[in-house]
């Protein structure tokens, strides 16, 4: 079934014997019917230029038996339903035009059976081919008789309702309806089905009419409940569906059928309520309209996902064919075709079992874990845990946590996602505590005083002062923009009591004046400084400069040493370098003369013991030789030590570097970056604290000889050092 159904719509003319062939024609394709009024028509009240009318429907079933008719319009809605769509078939027309015949039958021939009897019978038929599924079917029948609700099996034993009482009809999730109240009764076969449907039907109200003499004064809906569950056993999913089966009262003219009393009370009611179903069909085919009037009466609430819903809907137009009739006919058709411009979007209604699904869950736990249990046992991590932590094993955590964040413990120990979990609620514990703490620490020690300046006032600088004796703000406190971040003392601008780039700085009005009672410490280093304020923190060049001639000077001075020493030592290697290489150079070129004596000497003068007589010449040149591979060893392992040295001055110059910038990062995030309810922790004390780390003298390059012990002691070198100058290696 297709995603957006329209609702399929069929006529059914009662077989009579005066069919107004003039008036009412049905073309061969069965799918058109026309309808023409002529001016001679007593009835026809109707100008000459609206005399003819087409209807194109679904089809136009005339003189059809009712296997056939059931065949060509029920068959599939039925099919739908045991697969899991809604489904609705429904007469409507012309009291006496065979609705009832349609969907109940004729009760005196078993041929004659309607389309209620054989949906009963399909249902139980499906059911037992479908071997792979277990359905369970249930049973109501609701009449709306007067606009009230009337449950036609409530006097039958063994029905189920939740609610007792008057029947409401109330809406569901995803737009469905049921009837609160009406009682489900569980069928088991078909037979037991049939029972209640007369039961039922003993139930109805029915009256003598002039057109019928058992006419239906209601509406009625006959419900068929299908729940169906694969047989596949760890499948939690099932389907289930409504097959409405309708029969709605007939539409009538007071006028025409003379009714009184009682009966007239009826067709007004009956009347009323189709006029509303008329209304919620124009509604829902137009779809530009939003609201569709469903509320309007108990028939167009209870059926509203019938109509507009996920179901799959036939309508069935019952019309008389006579020409006594033709105005209702007419009147009938056109509801037909409006209602074939609703559309719907069947929907199969899948559920989950939750008590399977549970069940499914747990053995895919076990799975999972016993998997899990493999995968650690071969990764040689057979003892780590994942059931939930005892009370022991969150304490250990907690105190681990405690350390971790004291300093007093290096590394936190995490094995299993539940310990993940455990350190962090720890974490979010200490952190809402300190943020409790701090509240309280904010709440107590501050005094704000919101001052409206005078107009005298206005032009004036206003102070704001933090953390220091009233007498004492006039003069400490020079004011920024008003809008500025912050307003920071310069003790903490500089780290060491200088003066920071705050004197850089444009400094302007504010328009609060907020007093605070100093704490001692603040009072004690405050007094004496003056705080200059900014609106905006200075640039982090800007800032840097300052710092390097300030706070920061002492390790910039100290870097600055360092690349000195570095770059003497870079010259020492290359000069060395140079040197080495220009020995080998003249090792190489006496090598070579040495060799050519040696040739020339061949077979000539030999010692008495056989060796060979050098001349002059040949020694001088051996004992250059001898000096000059002297030489380039001395200067070899010379090279080799200044290269360490570099090395180890390279490590230090990164190392004056990072802390200048480290230091730096803190100096500028205290002074122009953090709350002062942040800094404030850190001045109370805790495991955190960022900010201004005393200077290590071990850093300054004092006396660079001995860098192996020294580069051990600093830890090894992750630096990548330039390279240098190479040198050739001679052969000894
Ligand atoms: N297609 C048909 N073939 C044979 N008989 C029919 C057919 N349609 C209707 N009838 C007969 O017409 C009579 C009236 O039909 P029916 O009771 O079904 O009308 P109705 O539309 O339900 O009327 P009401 O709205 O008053 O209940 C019945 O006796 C019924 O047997």
């Amino acid at each position: 079934m297709s995603a957006f159904n329209e609702v399929k719509v069929f006529v059914r003319i009662r077989p009579t014997a005066q069919f107004a062939h003039e008036l009412i024609e049905y073309s061969p394709d069965e799918q058109t019917v026309n309808v023409r009024l002529s001016k001679k028509s007593k009835t026809a009240v109707l100008n000459n230029q609206m005399s003819s009318w087409c209807f194109r429907l679904s089809g136009v079933l005339h003189n059809l038996s009712q296997e056939e008719f059931y065949q060509q319009v029920a068959h599939s809605v039925v099919l739908g339903a045991l697969e899991g769509y809604n489904g609705t078939v429904m007469c409507f027309g012309q009291t006496g035009a065979g609705k009832t015949f349609t969907m109940t039958g004729a009760s005196e021939s078993y041929k004659q059976r309607g389309i209620i009897p054989r949906a009963i019978q399909d249902v139980f038929h499906e059911i037992d081919t479908r071997v792979d599924y277990s359905f369970s079917v249930h049973l109501s029948f609701l009449e709306i008789y007067n606009e009230t609700l009337v449950d036609l099996l409530a006097s039958v034993k063994g029905g189920q309702t939740k609610h007792c009482g008057t029947l409401s009809v109330v809406e569901e999730p995803e737009g469905a309806v049921s009837v609160k109240g009406l009682s489900l009764h569980p069928v088991h076969s078909e037979e037991e089905a049939l029972n209640l449907l007369f039961e039922g039907e003993m139930n109805k109200i029915i009256g003598a009419h002039a057109l019928n003499k058992n006419s239906s004064r209601s509406h009625c809906i006959f419900t068929i409940h299908i729940e169906s569950r694969s047989h596949a056993r760890s499948n939690a999913a099932y389907v289930t569906s409504k097959l409405n089966l309708v029969d709605l009262a007939g539409s009538e003219r007071l006028s025409k059928t003379g009714s009184e009393g009682q009966v007239q009370r009826e067709t007004l009611y009956i009347n009323r309520s189709l006029s509303f179903l008329e209304q919620a069909i124009l509604a829902l085919a137009d779809r530009r309209r939003e609201h569709v009037p469903f509320r309007q009466s108990k028939l167009t609430h209870a059926l509203k996902d019938s109509l507009g819903g996920n179901c799959n809907t036939v309508l069935v137009a019952n019309i008389f064919g006579e020409a006594a009739q033709i105005e209702e006919t007419l009147s009938t058709l056109r509801f037909a075709a409006r209602m074939k411009c609703v559309r719907t979007e069947p929907a199969v209604n899948k559920h989950i079992d939750p008590a399977l699904q549970v069940q499914r869950l747990q053995k895919e736990i076990q799975i999972l874990k016993q998997e899990l249990f493999l995968h650690n046992t071969l990764a040689d991590r057979a003892g780590v845990m994942y059931e939930d932590l005892s009370e022991a094993q969150v304490a250990l955590i907690k105190s681990e946590v405690q350390r971790y964040l004291a300093g007093t413990l290096d590394e936190l120990r995490i094995e299993s996602v539940q310990q993940i979990q455990a350190v962090f609620a720890e974490f979010k514990k200490a952190f809402q505590e300190q943020e409790q703490r701090l509240k309280e620490q904010t709440s107590q020690k501050r005094v704000v005083v919101e001052h409206t300046p005078s107009t005298s006032d206005a032009k004036k600088p206003v102070k704001e002062v933090v953390g220091l004796p009233a007498s004492s703000h006039q003069q400490s406190v020079t004011l920024g923009r008003g809008k500025g971040k912050k307003v920071k003392e310069s003790s903490r601008k500089n780290g060491h009591g200088s003066t920071g780039p705050g004197k850089h700085l444009t400094m302007t009005q504010s328009e609060t004046e907020i007093v605070l009672p100093p704490s001692v410490d603040e009072s004690k280093e405050s007094a004496n400084d003056e705080v200059k304020m900014s609106d905006i923190p200075p640039s982090k060049m800007e800032a840097f400069e300052v710092y390097k001639s300030e706070g920061g000077s002492e390790l910039n001075r100290i870097l600055k040493k360092n690349k000195s020493v570095l770059k003497e030592r870079l010259t020492q290697v290359n000069n060395l370098t140079g040197n080495i290489n220009s020995i080998k150079w003249d090792i190489d070129h006496m090598k070579t003369e040495l060799q050519l004596y040696k040739e020339q000497r061949q077979g000539k003068s030999t010692s008495a013991v056989g060796e060979p007589v050098l001349d002059a010449a040949e020694v001088n040149l051996l004992m250059k030789l001898r000096e000059a591979k002297d030489q380039y060893r001395q200067h070899y392992t010379e090279l080799l030590s200044t290269k360490a040295e570099v090395q180890y001055c390279r490590h230090l110059v990164d190392q004056c570097r990072m802390r200048l910038f480290t230091d730096f990062e803190s100096w500028y995030n205290e002074s122009f970056v953090l709350p002062d309810e942040v800094l404030s922790i850190f001045k109370d004390g805790g495991p955190i604290r960022p900010g201004l780390v005393p200077l290590d003298n071990d850093l300054a390059l004092r006396a660079p000889h001995g860098p192996a012990s020294r580069r051990n002691s600093m830890g090894s070198d992750t630096n990548k050092p330039k390279p240098l100058a190479t040198v050739t290696p001679i052969r000894r």
